[in-house]
This record gives C-alpha cells, structure tokens and sequence, in this order.
C-alpha cells in the first residue's frame, strides 16, 4: 500500500462561496501513516477542506493533493484512495446495510462476490456483522455510527478521513471507535481527523492543525501545542521566608512568581522542565517544600486561547453550518458518487 508522495499535500488551497471566504489560503502536509487532527471551531473550513479533498467542493484557488494525485485532474485516483466516514447519516435506508456496502464497492469497480466478501469482512471489522441484514434506519445511533466506518473502509482506502466520527456517541462506543480506528492507524492507514473533542485529539493523532477563520493557525503535535500555554507550578513551602531570595533569574520561560502565606506559584511555560530548577534553588537557600503540584495548561485551553474572537459576529450564525452542509443528508446514494458535478458541484 506504500506510495511515495504525501498522503496530503496542500498548497494555499482557497474556498469562496459567494461574499463567505470558507478557506483563505491554507497549506499543510500530512505525511503517509499518520494520524492527523483537523481542529477548528463550528465554521472555521474544516467540512469544506474535506469536500474539496472528495470533489464535492469545487476549490475556488491553490492546489490539493492526494498521495500526490490532483483532487480535480486526478479525481478517480484521488476518489479511490480516500474513505470518507462524513458527520451526516447520508446512507441509503431502504437496503440491508450488507447490500449497501456492495453497492459501494461496485460503484469503485470491485467485482460482485468480491464485494460480499469485503462488506462482510468491514462489518465483522466495526463489530456489526450480525447487523448484516438489517435497513440502516434500523440501527442505533451507535451501530449506524460503526457502519459510516465500515463504508469508507470497503475499498480498503490508503487515506481514511474521519469528519467527527464520536459526534454523539456514548463513551463506551467513543473508546471502542478510539481502539478500532488507532489499529487501522498502526496496519499503515493515513487518517485524517476532525472532531471537537479536544481529548480525542489528545488522544489520537500524532499530529494537528488548528484551523480557524479559513486559516492554519497553527500545525503541531499535541505536546508542542500544550507548551505554547503556561504551565502553574504552586509550591508549598513548611516555613514562609521572610524574604524571598531571587528565584529562577533570567529564566524566559518564566512570566511570574508570587507569594501567598505558605503558597509560592510559578506561572512558567515547560513548568515540568522549570520546576527540578526551582526545587534545586530552594533547597540551596535551604527553604524547606511540604508538597509540589504542577498544572498543565490543557489542549484546549490552547485551542480557546488560538481561535478566541473580540468580535463573536465572525461566527454567529455558523452554528447549523452542519446542516448547510448537510443538503446531502437524506441522500439515497453514497455522499462521493451523487455529487460529482462536472462543474466541481459548489453547492
Ligand atoms: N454551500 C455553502 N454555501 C455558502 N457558504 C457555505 C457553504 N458551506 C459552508 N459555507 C460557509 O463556509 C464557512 C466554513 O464552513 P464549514 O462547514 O466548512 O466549516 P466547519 O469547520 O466544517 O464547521 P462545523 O464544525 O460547524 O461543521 C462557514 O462560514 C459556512 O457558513
């Protein structure tokens, strides 16, 4: 399944539906196999980067490619490496969901009693093979949520993409998605995430980009994300000093030091670095520590503090951007294959 090129490469990609700027100008590489997070408040682009990447969105400037295939130029080959698992429930509810996976594999070229074998193989794969016969509108929110899965992964795609897979679910189905979808990860699957839950992020991908406004703001692993923020370090000291020597001079990574009875807090980025060096500085004065507790600042402090608007106008209103975009909901047909405009399909 190895291919050389990027699963991702990305190149001031731009989106304008009419007066509304979706993408304004974003660029990002996502390497082959990796787990990648797409991260962005309720309109910040992240539904229209995937339409793009599916040729339901016709771009509007810039460049995206798929293991090196033009989105556009290249759509088959493009189309054929990705499985969308989508936010919507876009699924033919009057077949048994085995048929409907056969139906798909068709439409990608898979011969008919290869296809059974493959719907079977996914079903029991999202752990819903007993399901086999019945119509979609039959399951459960959580079933229908493992047969998205299963139907972006009929083609054995090499790029899985992920829109809000967990949105709804309880947390026993979350975990075992997070289990399911990491496996696919560790056999050599690409995935690209999006989802609002920070600690799925966390959790998941090895790397992230937060978008925001139609704008990269930034592209990291989760660890580098949560040093950008400011770590508290609060020391309980046995004796309060009369005087406090100097601590942690000329240390950059330090932003304040007080003092409260007992209570010395340290507002610090890389407090875990920071804070052996203050231990071994109050020891040398021969200040005495009761206790140490060091509070990291969380992902999603980071994510708030990189996507917070002065002005909410920017994007009042983008709450039901879901059901904008979900024109595509009660579709009879694979959301990829009914919306393949020739015109690139800009709804
Ligand atoms: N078909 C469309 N026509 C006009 N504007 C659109 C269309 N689709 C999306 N938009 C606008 O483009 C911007 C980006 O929307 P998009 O759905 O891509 O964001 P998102 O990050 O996926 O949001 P959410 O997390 O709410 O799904 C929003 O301002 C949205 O209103």
């Amino acid at each position: 399944m190895s291919q050389s090129s990027p699963a991702l490469t990305i190149e001031n990609l731009r989106k304008e539906y009419d007066d509304v700027t979706a993408l304004d100008g974003v660029s990002l590489t996502v390497p082959e196999g990796s787990f990648f997070g797409l991260l962005g408040p309720n309109g910040a682009g992240k539904t229209t980067f995937i339409n793009i990447l599916v040729g339901l969105v016709r771009k509007s400037g810039g460049t995206a490619r798929v293991f090196g295939h033009d989105v556009e130029a290249d759509y088959q080959q493009t189309r054929n490496a990705i499985g969308l698992a989508p936010q919507e429930f876009n699924v033919d509810r009057f077949f048994p969901i085995r048929e409907v996976l056969e139906h798909k594999a068709g439409y990608h070229g898979i011969p008919a009693e290869e296809a059974t074998a493959r719907a079977d193989e996914v079903l029991k794969q999202v752990g819903i093979y007993d399901k086999r016969d019945t119509r979609f509108d039959w399951l459960s929110g959580g079933m229908k949520r493992r047969f998205l899965l299963a139907r972006a992964l009929i083609t054995d795609p090499d790029l899985l993409i992920l829109d809000e897979p967990t949105a709804g679910v309880d947390v026993q189905l979350r975990r075992d998605l997070w289990e399911l979808v990491t496996d696919l990860n560790d056999q050599g699957k690409t995935i690209l995430l999006t989802t609002h839950y920070i600690e799925e992020a966390e959790r998941l991908c090895d790397e992230v980009a937060i978008l925001d406004s139609g704008q990269v703001r930034a592209v990291a692993t989760p660890d580098e994300l949560k040093n950008r923020g400011t770590d508290q370090i609060v020391v309980e000291l046995r004796e309060p000093p009369t005087t406090l020597p100097a601590l942690l001079a000329g240390d950059d990574r330090v932003e304040a030091i007080d003092r409260d009875g007992h209570q010395l807090t340290v507002t610090a980025r890389n407090g875990g670095l920071v804070a052996p060096q203050l231990v071994r500085e109050l020891d040398g004065e021969g200040i005495e520590i009761v206790d140490l507790e060091i509070t990291r600042t969380s992902l999603e402090e980071i994510f708030v503090e990189m996507t917070r608007h002065d002005d909410t106008a920017d994007n009042a209103g983008d709450d039901d951007s879901d059901g904008e975009n979900g024109g595509d909901n009660d579709t009879d047909e694979p959301l990829a294959e009914q919306q393949v405009a020739p015109d690139g399909g800009q709804r």
